[in-house]
Parts: C-alpha cells; sequence; structure tokens
C-alpha cells in the first residue's frame, strides 16, 4: 500500500476519543441575518474531538461546516447550546479569556495566499503571536526557527516574505504559525483544498507527523472524502445545518449508511474507473427511490 492510499486506521493511531474529550459541542446552533429575520444554519450540532484525535466535518457548500469551526473559535456568536474545551465552557468567551485561548485553540485557514500578511516577513509573521503573548524576543526567535524546522522550511526564510514562496509553501508558514503557541487543538479549515495533488499530499503528511510527534488535535474541514480519508480517525457529515453521520474514517468515507453521505460519495471523484461508474449506479439507483417514495 502506498503513502498515499493509507489511512489513518492503517497509522494505528488513536481511534476513538478520550472518556471527557477535549473539545465537545453539545446541540450548538447558530444563526446569521437578523433578530427579527434569522437565519439558522447550524440546527443543534453535537460534536466531540478527542485528544490526539483527527475528526473530519464534510458536507457540500453550505452545509455549515465553516460556521461550526468559527462558532468553536468564537467569530460568530452562539445562539443556542455549548462549546466546553477540556471541560471549561467557552461559549460565549470574549475579550482577554478569548484571546488567552489562542495558545490552546489555533486555525489553518484554505487560502494560504490570503492569510499571511503580505507586509510581513515569515519570521515577523511567526513570531507574532509569541510577542502577544509576552515571549521576550531571544527567545520568540528560538521558538520560530524550531518551527520553521519542524514544517521542513530551511531557517533562511525568515527574512523573506511571503509572495516569495509556493501554495504548499505558504501553508507550511501558516501550519507553522499556528504551531508556535504550542495549541492542543487546530481547526483545520479546507487546509489543501487550494493546493495541487502533489502538494496536497505532502502538506497532509507533514501535518499527520505533526499530529504524531506532538499529540495535538484536528478538526478537519473538508468537502473531499478522499482528503478525510487518508487524515481522520473519525468523520462527521453535515448537510444543511445538522449532522447526518459521525463514525470512523474509514467507514463514514467507503461504506457510509445515511443517503445524503452515500450522494457525496458517490459525487466524490475517485481513481477507480469501475468504482466510480458503480457509485455513480448506486447514487442514481437512490435518486429514483427516493423520488418514487416522495411522490
Ligand atoms: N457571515 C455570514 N452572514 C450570513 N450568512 C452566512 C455567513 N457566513 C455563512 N453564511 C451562510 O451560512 C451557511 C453555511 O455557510 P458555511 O460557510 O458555514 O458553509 P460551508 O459548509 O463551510 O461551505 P463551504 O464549503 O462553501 O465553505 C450558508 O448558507 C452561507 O451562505
Amino acid at each position: 500500500m502506498s503513502a498515499q492510499e493509507q489511512t489513518a486506521s492503517d497509522r494505528g493511531v488513536r481511534e476513538t476519543s478520550t472518556p471527557e474529550p477535549l473539545l465537545r459541542a453539545e446541540r450548538v446552533a447558530v444563526e446569521y441575518g437578523s433578530k427579527r429575520r434569522p437565519n439558522r444554519v447550524l440546527h443543534e450540532v453535537s460534536l466531540e474531538v478527542g485528544a490526539g484525535e483527527c475528526v473530519g466535518l464534510v458536507g457540500e457548500s453550505g452545509s455549515g461546516k465553516s460556521t461550526l469551526g468559527k462558532a468553536i473559535l468564537g467569530l460568530v456568536p452562539v445562539t443556542s447550546g455549548t462549546i466546553t474545551f477540556d471541560g471549561r465552557d467557552i461559549t460565549h468567551l470574549a475579550g482577554r479569556e478569548r484571546r488567552e485561548l489562542a495558545s490552546d485553540i489555533q486555525v489553518v485557514f484554505q487560502d494560504p495566499y490570503g492569510s499571511l500578511n503580505p507586509r510581513m516577513t515569515v519570521g515577523e509573521i511567526l513570531a507574532e503571536p509569541l510577542s502577544t503573548a509576552g515571549t521576550g524576543r531571544a527567545e520568540a526567535r528560538r521558538i520560530v526557527g524550531e518551527m520553521l524546522e519542524r514544517v521542513n522550511l530551511p531557517a533562511g526564510v525568515i527574512d523573506r516574505f511571503p509572495s516569495e514562496f509556493s501554495g504548499g509553501q505558504r501553508q507550511r508558514i501558516a501550519i507553522a504559525r499556528a504551531l508556535v503557541r504550542k495549541p492542543r487543538l487546530i481547526i483545520c479549515d479546507e487546509p489543501v483544498s487550494a493546493l495541487d495533488l502533489t502538494t496536497q499530499a505532502t502538506v497532509l503528511d507533514l501535518l499527520i507527523e505533526l499530529q504524531r510527534d506532538t499529540g495535538v488535535s484536528y478538526l478537519f474541514v473538508s468537502h473531499d472524502l478522499g482528503v478525510v480519508r487518508r487524515i481522520c480517525h473519525r468523520v462527521a457529515v453535515m448537510y444543511r445545518g445538522d449532522l447526518v453521520e459521525v463514525g470512523d474514517g474509514e467507514q463514514v468515507t467507503r461504506d457510509p449508511q445515511h443517503p445524503y453521505s452515500r450522494r457525496l460519495l458517490a459525487a466524490s471523484p475517485v481513481a477507480d474507473p469501475v468504482l466510480q461508474a458503480q457509485r455513480r449506479a448506486d447514487w442514481l439507483a437512490l435518486r429514483e427511490t427516493q423520488a418514487a417514495a416522495s411522490a
């Protein structure tokens, strides 16, 4: 089996959440719009992420994946429900307490071009979260060097600007920035979607390696079942603001039970044309059954 085909279960790393999960979202609802005309985009979603675990969140565009990530990060207000981190209620944390939580929860966004300040050098980008946390300059420089090494970038890049790097290298810089404060959870919001397939594979390998070495947990938002199968121990499928299926990564991405998850799988491209044709036939049959049932 090639490294490309390996899944989280093949790697033999943890597969189930701990009795007390690191992150717990309980019946979390989020509404956009105004009080008078609310638009509920998350409907009482419950999900757990254990220590050292990677949980995938998949679903089509607009299903609410990023909104859940933003709710955990405190970037959108939670209408109802509770989010706990290491047993502490963080649902409505704001101000200094929310900023302090950044040492535990970090984020890596999809766009490696837009997420790095083009006017700052790599060294400044990586040192910024440390100086915010009060780390001295010499210590910050040491940590920055260590993190660059960790993401396989040479120390010489420290004085260069983001525009001088490829998409994959920029995403490595973004990952290094997320790591400098040694977080326990990283929300990865489509971190490889903007990269070509080969670069995707190397960045995924890096994330897997970092998790093995540091025990960091990931909530991995993606629309790509192949990517999720490779890195996630468990997978949750979101459909129109609801979680319709949560289970073992291998099982959900190969043999999902919910009709929507099966549709998602059928729509995801696979290298094997026979398998792809079979999935498409399954999907069409499923659609016909559903149409007949609702006629
Ligand atoms: N700031 C906002 N104001 C109003 N509506 C929003 C806002 N952000 C997202 N939405 C709406 O909330 C719903 C869920 O969006 P969200 O970005 O969470 O979905 P997603 O599954 O992450 O999609 P994608 O894969 O395209 O990023 C969508 O209908 C979207 O239009």
